[in-house]
């Protein structure tokens, strides 16, 4: 059965629908991503699948309980790392993991193997307040698979963390999924999505893709140009006037140009005498088109 299994889940605040219909469905040991803009629901999502938030619609079950009917024994077995995760500064590592270690009624052998589990053995009698930001995202690890949940639930977990930590921190993840822990993580990085199994884009409320990150990417039906200029400011502004043309982006000294309609795109960079040749389509350029794609469909 799978870790998640959810139909139709709708909330709505003040009148506003902010999940709209949206299911899901998560394997026990995969890691799924959860991207889709700001303020696109997936907080929300988050908070109604481990129990704390009530859907005005939808059900389905999480780790094998019913969302509605046992949300308490849901969030027993969920670990949830939220957006701001917050420890106290003014204690060390392993006091702080000793707080939530009581507050789980966990034995002390729980702090000790956690500390070894994720290397914080050396740190442990250092202040949280003084750590750098991958190290507290290591804590904040800690405190949430402590009561070794099957599910982990992590809301943003490495902004504004430095690009080596974040990597340690993915490390880290895919060894817990390897032992069989559930992940769903929200993100706004696409080379995080990129180490995700599955992603899940959902955008306005709505679940508008979900697959492997090469599914999602096919499925779009993009094709892109990789284009190199002298003056790529000035022919990037002629180009995003141009048919066909959908997106145009600059990388440095390159303009990545996307459209569905390859001999529309074509023709457009022919006749603003580009000189192209065929590049990949990112992650990044087909949520980009998505979102758009959705914003469209609200008007
Ligand atoms: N308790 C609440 N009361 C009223 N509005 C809320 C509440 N919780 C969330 N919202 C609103 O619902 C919408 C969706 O918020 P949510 O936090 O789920 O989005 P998100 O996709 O997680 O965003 P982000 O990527 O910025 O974290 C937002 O407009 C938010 O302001």
């Amino acid at each position: 059965m799978n870790a998640i299994e959810v139909t139709g889940l709708t909330k709505a605040f003040h009148g506003r629908k902010v999940v709209d219909d949206v299911s899901l469905s998560v394997a026990r040991g995969e890691i799924a991503g959860f991207l889709g803009p700001n303020g696109s629901g997936k907080t929300t999502c988050i908070r109604m699948m481990c129990g704390l938030l009530t859907p005005d619609a939808g059900d389905g079950q999480v780790l094998g309980h019913d969302i509605r009917r046992e949300a308490r024994a849901i969030k027993r077995q969920v670990g949830y790392m939220t957006q701001k995760f917050s420890y106290y500064e003014d204690l060390t590592i392993e006091e702080n993991l000793a707080f939530v270690a009581g507050l789980y009624a966990l034995p002390a052998e729980a702090v000790r193997d956690t500390l070894a589990g994720l290397g914080l053995t050396s740190r442990r009698s250092q202040l949280a307040g003084s750590l750098s930001g991958g190290w507290k995202q290591r804590l904040a690890l800690a405190a949430c698979i402590m009561h070794k949940p099957k599910l982990l639930l992590l809301d943003e977990p490495t902004a504004g963390v430095d690009p080596k930590a974040r990597r340690e921190f993915w490390d880290e993840i895919h060894g817990l999924a390897a032992d069989g822990l559930t992940v769903l993580v929200s993100t706004h990085y696409m080379d995080e999505a990129e180490r995700c199994h599955r992603i899940n884009y959902i955008a306005y409320g709505r679940l508008i893709a979900h697959g492997t990150v090469p599914e999602v990417i096919a499925s779009a039906g993009l094709t892109t140009f990789l284009v190199t200029a002298d003056r790529p400011g000035e022919l990037a502004a002629r180009l995003r006037k141009a048919p066909g043309v959908e997106q145009v982006a600059p990388f440095g000294t390159t303009l990545h140009v996307t459209g569905t309609d390859r001999a529309a795109l074509e023709r457009a960079l022919t006749e603003a005498g580009a000189s192209f040749q065929p590049g990949e389509t990112s992650l990044e350029d087909v949520f980009i088109r998505l979102m758009g794609q959705s914003r469209d469909n609200m008007a």
